[in-house]
């Protein structure tokens, strides 16, 4: 994917969320923000996947130019898939349903297609034995790799995680990453927020730390964790490492 985020600044209120953040990326595969609580990485996220406009500023995502038009938006954000923090399935439906109707819904597909293309998503991930049960059957770690099938059902262009593990315990944590590690193998383009350095190193090919609103450094993981005149090293991991 190609990205152009050109001084951009979102507030909320009183709060500066970004503040003239500018990153340029031509051919990222799997980028990873990382970054101390507050720094702005869910909010980046967001603007890159159409959900929030900036205030200021520029955004362009392969050949979509993110301006405030609300149909324009919706259109770009339907070609992406997007997992949150918070298991966000429709609890009162089976996990094969909160696949089958956002294929319906909101991508337009017969019902006999999205049937198909859920059965698809659930055996790849190895849900198909759980294809029947409710939200509350299911453990964390399987609610959010039902949440990846729905993601990744429809081939969206680019996958957006907003630190997807981040109310897992570490075992279920392991699970899902490993998924996501599939994904990125398999060539999907991921974008992804997190607090497991392990993991930023393990599967992204940039990493962009940010703090206060600002992108502090942006390269691959080799250089940005182990080379000595990275500041970022120097600065700040030891503290990001608490997390
Ligand atoms: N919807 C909102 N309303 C008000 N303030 C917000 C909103 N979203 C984000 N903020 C504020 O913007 C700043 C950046 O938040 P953001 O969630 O992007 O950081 P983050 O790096 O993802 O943090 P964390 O790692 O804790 O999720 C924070 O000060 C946060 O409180």
């Amino acid at each position: 994917m190609k990205l152009e985020v050109d001084r951009v600044t979102k507030r909320y209120g009183a709060t500066t969320a970004l503040d003239g953040l500018s990153l340029s990326l031509t051919s990222a595969r799997v980028l990873v923000l990382i970054g101390p609580s507050g720094g702005g990485k869910s909010t980046l996220l967001r603007l890159l996947g159409g959900l929030e406009t900036a205030d200021a500023g520029t955004v362009q995502v392969n050949e979509h130019r993110l301006v405030a038009n609300a149909a324009e938006l919706q259109n770009y954000r339907r070609q992406n898939g997007f997992l949150f923090q918070q298991f966000n399935l429709f609890p009162h439906l089976s996990a094969r349903r909160n696949i089958t109707l956002p294929l319906e819904k909101v991508h337009g597909h017969p019902p006999a297609k999205a049937h198909e293309l859920a059965e698809q998503a659930l055996d790849r991930f190895g849900l198909l034995k759980h294809a029947d049960k409710l939200p509350s059957q299911l453990s964390g770690g399987q609610q959010q790799r039902v949440g990846i099938a729905r993601a990744v059902a429809f081939s969206p262009e680019i996958l957006f995680l907003d630190e997807p593990t981040s109310a897992l315990d570490p075992e279920m944590t392991a699970e899902v990453l490993e998924l996501i590690q599939e994904l990125a193998e398999a060539g999907q383009d991921i974008i992804l927020s997190t607090h497991e350095m392990g993991f930023a190193r393990a599967v992204a090919d940039q990493v962009a730390f940010i703090a206060a609103g600002k992108i502090e450094e942006c390269r691959p993981p080799a250089g940005l964790f182990d080379s000595p005149e990275s500041a970022v090293c120097q600065r700040f991991l030891s503290k990001v490492m608490r997390y």
